[in-house]
């Protein structure tokens, strides 16, 4: 960053530095990404057109969207979703997608965090004109995470938060029936699960953590528009346009493994800036070998709650089950539990279910939406 005045080493002041992109207006940022020295708004119009490129481009140069689809914007409340409902409802009019756009928050049930972000979302839902839903692991599940992590304790307690949440975003949407889902997954984030992928030797989440699109329950597909952004930017974004965001972590600590992952993220990128993009890239280029594809388990139905599962029962259920047994960590390693049998009177998953496309049903007229704000756009 800089519009601080500069000093040549004989102590006269230099002239600022001009963009270099537009070369007249003074340059005010230092790209985290390129090092390039640019103004306020080039730096506004190569970030929105980067991600412009990471939409139309998508992983097959298809582009990731289709005209008239029905997006969900997975809304935490923080900077990395805030930027994306504000960027895509921006490219989304600039470039005449033809999206309808819905803004979907999952309300894990934390208090003192989730409870404020999601003022936040209600908020942006306000200032975008979009419709919102919440759906929260204790409506679905039975379940806070302020109760899980009283049962299991800090320490696991992502586990149950992943699960739970990768579910609970996929049924909001099916009941929104929603096409597509994107999240806010930037370039950092992509980079950081490279490198757990390798150092966990998940060869199959490896092969597949780089992808801009990846599918989700049956024909939803999930997609990440900020692949190639980073965290840096994606901030620096955030704070000219003065966005609305909640920026507390949350308070059950975050993923230990992944906090490792990124420290030493962190310490490449201060090194050289490009190493983020380069792990990417490493990422893209690896290739499964046809005999470990074949060798992967399937997709099928969980046989209790019909959500879709590589076992008899998905992790959900099984996680489930630990708890309602009032296993503490050591519900974990039930995850594989291959029984269909639900215990006597314990809690079940609701069937998972799609909505049968109801074209002549507007947002406002969906259950479960808010009801229409000021502004909001009703398909
Ligand atoms: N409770 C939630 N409800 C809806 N979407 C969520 C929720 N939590 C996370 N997401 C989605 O998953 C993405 C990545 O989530 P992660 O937990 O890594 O948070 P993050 O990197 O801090 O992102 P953000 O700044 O948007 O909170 C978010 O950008 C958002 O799109």
């Amino acid at each position: 960053m800089s519009g601080l005045i500069k000093l040549s080493l004989a102590g006269r002041i230099m002239p600022p530095t001009p963009c270099s992109l537009c070369e007249t207006a003074r340059a005010l940022v230092k790209r985290p990404k390129t090092g390039q020295q640019v103004c306020k708004e080039c730096f506004f119009t190569v970030f929105e057109t980067e991600v412009h490129n990471t939409i139309i481009q998508g992983d097959d140069g298809q582009g990731i969207f289709k005209r008239g689809e029905r997006v969900a914007i997975g809304a935490s409340g923080g900077k990395d979703s805030t930027v994306l409902a504000h960027v895509l409802s921006l490219l989304n009019q600039r470039y005449d997608y033809g999206l309808d756009l819905f803004l979907l928050s999952i309300d894990e049930g934390i208090t003192g965090y989730r409870d404020d972000s999601l003022e936040t979302v209600k908020q942006n839902q306000v200032e975008y004109g979009l419709p919102l839903k919440i759906l929260s692991y204790d409506e679905l599940y039975g379940w806070t995470m302020d109760r899980i992590v009283q049962q299991v304790g800090k320490k696991n307690n992502c586990t149950f938060c992943g699960v739970f949440r990768r579910q609970a975003l996929d049924r909001g949407a099916a009941q929104l029936d929603i096409d597509h889902i994107v999240t806010g997954h930037n370039a950092d984030d992509i980079a950081e699960t490279v490198l757990m992928n390798i150092m966990r030797g998940d060869i199959a989440r490896l092969g597949r953590c780089t992808a801009v699109t990846t599918r989700s329950e049956d024909t939803m597909r999930r997609s990440k528009p900020f692949k190639y952004a980073y965290e840096k930017e994606i901030v620096m974004y955030a704070y000219f346009k003065k966005l609305t965001y909640f920026s507390t972590e949350c308070i059950y600590s975050p993923d230990a493994y992944r906090g490792h992952a990124r420290v030493f993220l962190k310490d490449l990128e201060a090194i050289r800036p490009s190493a983020i993009i380069d792990i990417i890239h490493s990422g893209e280029t690896f290739k499964l070998e046809q005999a470990v594809v074949k060798g992967m388990k399937p997709l099928q139905s969980c046989a209790r709650c019909g959500y879709m599962s590589s076992n008899t029962i998905c992790k959900a259920c099984a996680l489930l089950q630990g708890l309602e047994a009032g296993l503490d960590r050591s519900a974990l390693k039930q995850s594989q539990d291959e029984t269909s049998v639900l215990p006597d009177g314990q809690r079940m998953i609701p069937k998972y279910e799609r909505l049968r496309r109801d074209v002549s049903k507007s947002a406002s007229q969906i259950d479960g939406l808010e009801k229409p704000l000021k502004g909001m756009a009703i398909s």
